[in-house]
């Protein structure tokens, strides 16, 4: 299996996603920063769909809960692919977060937060990303204790004006992007001070996942992760 992987992009990848002290749990290491996000409808397609992000350098995906598939798919990754950092998507009630942890799931997501939902991530011992939409529930989700959110839909929301608008007033808060974004815009959510990691469902579109199309995923994957090692650089030899 290849990587495409660099020392300054596997480094900007640890500072990015280090969490601080004030985090909920910190994420576990993986070298892009970059989420696709997956619904997969059958668990059998997890295994080549991992290996062909490996092989496009991309070593973490965020499997949603919304096919029946889901918790199979983590448990099989979990187990037969433990270089793929997976995570659990579409996590919405509090009794989602002990399944996904006891299929195997690294971290979780949440396009939202409730109160209820961010009480019970704060008791499992699992690293979890709540979403949000707006400046209240960032705060919201701060003062429950967690520091790096989803903020959901990205370029719908605001996209990178709305990310540079909230880092003045909430300077110690990290966010994962998601919704909306495609390879075009990436570089420009990967180069805020405030963006660890973006998320999206470009990199593995549900016409390729139907026809097992594993060249197509890694070819996207490949792409992507130029444009991440990219917003690595010093802006400088970016510009
Ligand atoms: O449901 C949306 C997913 O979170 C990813 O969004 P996207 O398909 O716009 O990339
Ligand atoms: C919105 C999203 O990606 C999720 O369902 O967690």
């Amino acid at each position: 299996m290849s990587s495409t992987h660099t020392p300054s992009a596997a480094a900007a990848a640890s500072e990015a996603l280090a969490a601080p002290e004030s985090w909920h749990y910190p994420l576990p290491h993986f070298h892009t920063r970059l989420l696709p996000v997956v619904a997969l409808s059958r668990a059998e397609y997890a295994i080549p769909l991992a290996h062909a992000l490996l092989e496009g350098g991309i070593d973490a995906i965020e499997i949603t809960l919304r096919t029946p598939a889901a918790l199979a798919s983590i448990e099989m990754l979990a187990r037969q692919v433990p270089e793929m950092v997976v995570g659990a998507g579409t996590v919405l009630r509090p009794a989602d977060l002990a399944s996904v942890r006891n299929a195997g799931a690294r971290f979780a997501l949440s396009p939202g937060c409730t109160p209820s939902l961010l009480a019970a991530a704060m008791a499992t011992p699992l690293p979890f990303i709540p979403g949000v939409a707006s400046a209240s529930e960032a705060m919201l989700a701060q003062e429950a204790g967690f520091g790096l959110l989803k903020c959901f839909p990205a370029v719908p929301l605001g996209g990178v004006g709305l990310l540079k608008a909230w880092a003045g007033p909430l300077p110690e808060l990290r966010f994962c992007p998601t919704g909306g974004i495609g390879l075009e815009q990436l570089g420009a959510f990967l180069v805020l001070p405030n963006v660890a990691l973006v998320g999206g469902s470009w990199i593995t579109p549900a016409a390729a996942l139907d026809l097992g199309d594993w060249a197509h995923v890694t070819k996207l994957a490949r792409q992507a992760s130029a444009v991440a090692r990219a917003a690595a650089l010093p802006a400088f030899i970016v510009s």
